[in-house]
C-alpha cells in the first residue's frame, strides 16, 4: 500500500521533469536564431529561421517558421523510448529504421540531419563519408560514444551528443545485481534448478560483507556503485586517475593507485569508459597482480578486459568468477571464449535496460540532438568545448562581432593570402576570459569567405590548421564593466584592397565593440570609427576637404542606394581621411568606380557583412 502511494506520488514528479525538458526545449528555440549563427547550422535551416522582414523575429516566429520550412530529417536507428521519439517529431521529420545493416544505413545517411543511436550503430569514418555533409548531429542514447569516430564528426563538423545522466543509476544496479549474483552463484543454481539439479553444496557463495570492492573508474556509475556497495558492508576503494580524492573521501571510498587496487580488491567493479588508454586495461599484468580468488565484474565495455588474459587468470584460479554484461565484439561470436564458462555469469548489454532509464535516457537525447540541430551549444556536446550556458550567455553579442570582424578582415586583403591571424582581447578579465567561442567565431568569419566547408566550433580550429592559419590570441586587460571592451582581428597579408586598413604593425587591423547587444566596426587600420557592423559596407579614402561626402551621398542617392551608418574619421585637418559607410543594398561595379572618380577621392572598397543565406 505504501510502496503503491510512493509511486503513485512519483509519477506526477515524473510528468512534471518532462513538462520542464519540453519547457526547456521551447526556452531554446527562443534563442535559436542567435545559437544558429554561434555554429552556423545549414544554411536551409537557418534561411528558414529568419525574418522575411528586417529586425528580430520573436521566439513564436522562430519556432513556428523553422517547423514549417526545414524540418530536418532525424534518423533513429535503435529502439527509442516513445516520449522521445515524440519530442523528435514535433521539429523534424522521424524516420524509425531499427536493425539496418551497414549498407542499409550508408544508404540512408545521406538523407538525414541527425542520427539517434545507442551502443550497437557503428558511426564511422565511411558513414560520416557517405553522409555528405548532410548529417550535423549525431545522438547517442547512453553514455559510451565509443561505436562513433569522433575525429571523423569533427572534421565534418558535426555534433556528437549524448545522454550522460539518465542511465546511471540503471548501470549501478545491474553492476551490483551482478556482484550478488557473482557472489552467490544465482546464475548457476537457478539453471541447475531448471536443468532438474538441487545442488546446495555445489553452488555454495562467498560473503560480500567486510570484503573489498576496488572499483576501477570512479565516474558517474563508479559512485553509485559505491554508495550501494557500502550499503552492503564492503570496505570500496576505487582506482581513477581523474576523480577527486575528497568527492571519494565524502562517501567513504579511498582513492587508490592501480597497483593498490588490484592487490586489495577481493572484487572489482569495471567503470571506466573504452579509450585507446583503457582498451585491454585488465591483461595479463594486472591480472598477475590480484589476490588469488578475486571476482570481476565488467559493466563499463568489453574492450577493457583482454578477453584471453581473463581465460587464463579463469584457469589459473587467479580469478574465481566474473560477470559480464558487455563483450568486445557484441553479440559475442559463438567462439567466445567466456560466455558458455560456468565461472562466467553473462548479461547482453542490460546495464542501461531498465523501462525508467530508458524513458528518460530517450528524453535526455532528444532534447540534446533538437537544441544541437537548433545551433546551440548542448552541454552534452562530447566533441565540442563544453562552454557553460552562461559564458554562453554573457559572450553571444561578441560571438556576432568576432564573426564579423574576420569576415571584414579577410576581405580586405588583396589577393596574396595570409597565415597568421592576431587576435587581441580587451577585456576587464585577462587571462581568465574564456576565448574559445569567440575564436571560433573569428575563424568561422574568416573561413567562410574562403571555403565552401562549413565552420562552427566543433571544427574551427581544425579546418583553420588544415587551412595553414595561424591564430595568435593575447588578452590584453582593460577597464569596465562588460566582459569584453573591444576584439581585434589582425591578418598578416602582404597587402590590402584598402591601403589605409593596414595598421602601422604592418598588418590589415580591424576592431570592434558591442554596442545595445550590437556588433560595431569601431576602428579600422589606424582610424576610429564608428560604424553598425551589418549588411554591406564601403570605404572610401580621400583627401580631408569639404564635398566629398556631399559627393559620395548624391552618388548612392542617385542609384537608390539608402546610408543606414556613416562614420568619418581623419588623421588631421586637411591630411588623409577615411570614410565607412553602411549601406542597405549592394553598390555596383559601376556606383563604385563613380565614387572613385570624384575628386579627392583616393580609393574605394567594398565588403559585405552579409550572411551567407
Ligand atoms: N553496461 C551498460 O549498459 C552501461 C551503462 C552505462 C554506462 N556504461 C559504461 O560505463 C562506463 C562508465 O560510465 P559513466 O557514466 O560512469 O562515465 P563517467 O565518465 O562518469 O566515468 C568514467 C570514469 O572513468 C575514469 N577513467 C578514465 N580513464 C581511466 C583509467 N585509465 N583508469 C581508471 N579510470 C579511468 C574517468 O576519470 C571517469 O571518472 C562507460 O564505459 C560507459 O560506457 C555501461
Ligand atoms: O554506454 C551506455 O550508455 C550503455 O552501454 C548503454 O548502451 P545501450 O544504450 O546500447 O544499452
Amino acid at each position: 500500500m505504501q510502496l503503491a502511494q510512493a509511486s503513485t506520488a512519483l509519477r506526477p514528479a515524473a510528468t512534471q521533469q518532462r513538462n520542464l525538458a519540453a519547457a526547456r526545449v521551447q526556452q531554446r528555440a527562443a534563442g535559436a536564431l542567435r545559437s544558429l549563427e554561434v555554429l552556423g547550422v545549414p544554411v536551409a535551416a537557418r534561411r528558414a529561421c529568419r525574418p522575411a522582414a528586417a529586425g528580430r523575429p520573436s521566439s513564436m516566429a522562430v519556432v513556428a517558421v523553422a517547423a514549417e520550412a526545414a524540418k530536418p530529417t532525424i534518423l533513429v536507428a535503435e529502439k527509442l523510448g516513445k516520449g522521445g521519439v515524440d519530442m523528435l517529431k514535433e521539429v523534424g521529420t522521424v524516420d524509425c529504421s531499427y536493425d539496418m545493416t551497414k549498407e542499409e544505413l550508408l544508404a540512408k545517411i545521406s538523407l538525414c540531419d541527425a542520427i539517434v543511436i545507442r551502443s550497437a550503430t557503428k558511426v564511422t569514418r565511411e558513414v560520416f563519408e557517405a553522409s555528405k555533409g548532410r548529417l550535423k548531429v549525431v545522438g547517442r542514447a547512453g553514455v559510451g560514444i565509443d561505436n562513433v569516430d569522433l575525429a571523423a564528426a569533427s572534421e565534418v563538423g558535426c555534433l556528437v551528443v549524448n545522454a550522460p545522466t539518465a542511465n546511471t543509476v540503471a548501470a549501478a544496479e545491474h553492476g551490483i545485481a551482478l556482484l550478488c549474483a557473482l557472489a552467490r552463484n544465482v546464475s548457476q543454481a537457478d539453471a541447475a534448478m531448471k536443468d532438474g539439479r538441487w545442488e546446495r553444496n555445489k553452488w555454495v557463495g562467498v560473503s560480500m560483507v567486510g570484503k573489498t570492492l576496488a572499483i576501477m573508474g570512479f565516474g558517474k556509475v563508479g559512485s553509485e556503485v559505491a554508495r550501494r556497495a557500502k550499503g552492503l558492508g564492503m570496505t570500496v576503494v576505487a582506482y581513477d586517475p581523474y576523480a577527486s580524492a575528497e568527492k571519494a573521501a565524502a562517501l567513504g571510498v579511498t582513492i587508490v593507485s592501480m597497483d593498490e587496487a588490484l592487490s586489495r580488491g577481493d572484487f572489482f567493479s569495471l567503470h571506466m569508459p573504452l579509450t585507446p588508454n583503457t582498451k585491454g586495461m585488465f591483461g595479463d599484468d594486472a591480472f598477475a597482480k590480484m589476490k588469488k580468488g578475486a571476482r570481476i565484474v565488467n559493466v563499463a565495455r568489453g574492450g577493457v578486459i583482454d578477453d584471453d588474459a581473463l581465460v587464463s587468470a579463469l584457469d589459473a584460479g587467479v580469478v574465481a568468477g566474473a560477470a559480464l554484461d558487455v563483450y568486445e565484439v557484441e553479440p559475442p561470436p559463438a567462439d567466445n571464449p567466456l560466455v558458455g564458462r560456468p565461472d562466467v555469469i553473462c548479461t547482453p548489454h542490460l546495464g542501461a535496460s531498465t523501462k525508467e532509464a530508458q524513458e528518460e535516457v530517450a528524453y535526455e537525447i532528444a532534447e540534446a540532438v533538437i537544441s544541437a540541430l537548433k545551433g546551440e551549444l548542448t552541454p552534452s556536446c562530447v566533441n565540442a568545448p563544453m562552454v557553460a550556458p552562461e559564458v554562453l550567455k554573457e559572450l553571444q553579442p561578441y560571438t556576432t562581432l568576432a564573426d564579423g570582424l574576420g569576415r571584414a578582415a579577410v576581405q580586405l586583403v588583396e589577393d596574396s593570402g595570409f597565415a597568421d591571424v592576431f587576435i587581441t582581447y580587451h577585456s576587464p578579465r585577462g587571462d581568465d576570459l574564456d576565448t574559445r567561442l569567440l575564436r571560433a567565431m573569428v575563424v568561422k568569419g574568416i573561413l567562410e569567405q574562403i571555403t565552401t566547408s562549413q565552420v562552427n566550433l566543433v571544427n574551427a580550429d581544425l579546418l583553420a590548421k588544415k587551412r595553414g592559419l595561424r591564430i595568435v590570441e593575447t588578452v590584453v586587460p582593460s577597464d569596465g564593466d562588460a566582459v569584453l571592451r573591444e576584439i581585434e582581428v589582425a591578418v598578416g597579408a602582404g597587402k590590402s584592397k584598402f591601403s589605409s586598413a593596414v595598421a602601422p604593425s604592418g598588418r590589415i587591423t580591424v576592431a570592434g565593440t558591442v554596442k545595445a547587444d550590437n556588433p560595431f566596426l569601431t576602428r579600422i587600420g589606424n582610424f576610429d570609427v564608428d560604424l553598425a557592423l551589418e549588411g554591406e559596407v564601403v570605404m572610401v579614402r580621400q583627401t580631408d576637404q569639404p564635398g566629398i561626402i556631399a559627393g559620395v551621398s548624391t552618388e548612392f542617392a542617385k542609384n537608390g542606394i539608402n546610408i543606414s551608418f556613416m562614420s568619418v574619421a581623419r588623421e588631421a585637418r586637411g591630411t588623409q581621411a577615411i570614410m565607412a559607410i553602411g549601406v542597405d543594398e549592394t553598390p555596383s561595379a559601376e556606383v563604385v568606380d563613380a565614387i572613385h572618380k570624384i575628386p579627392g577621392v583616393q580609393e574605394v572598397t567594398t565588403f559585405s557583412e552579409k550572411r551567407a543565406a
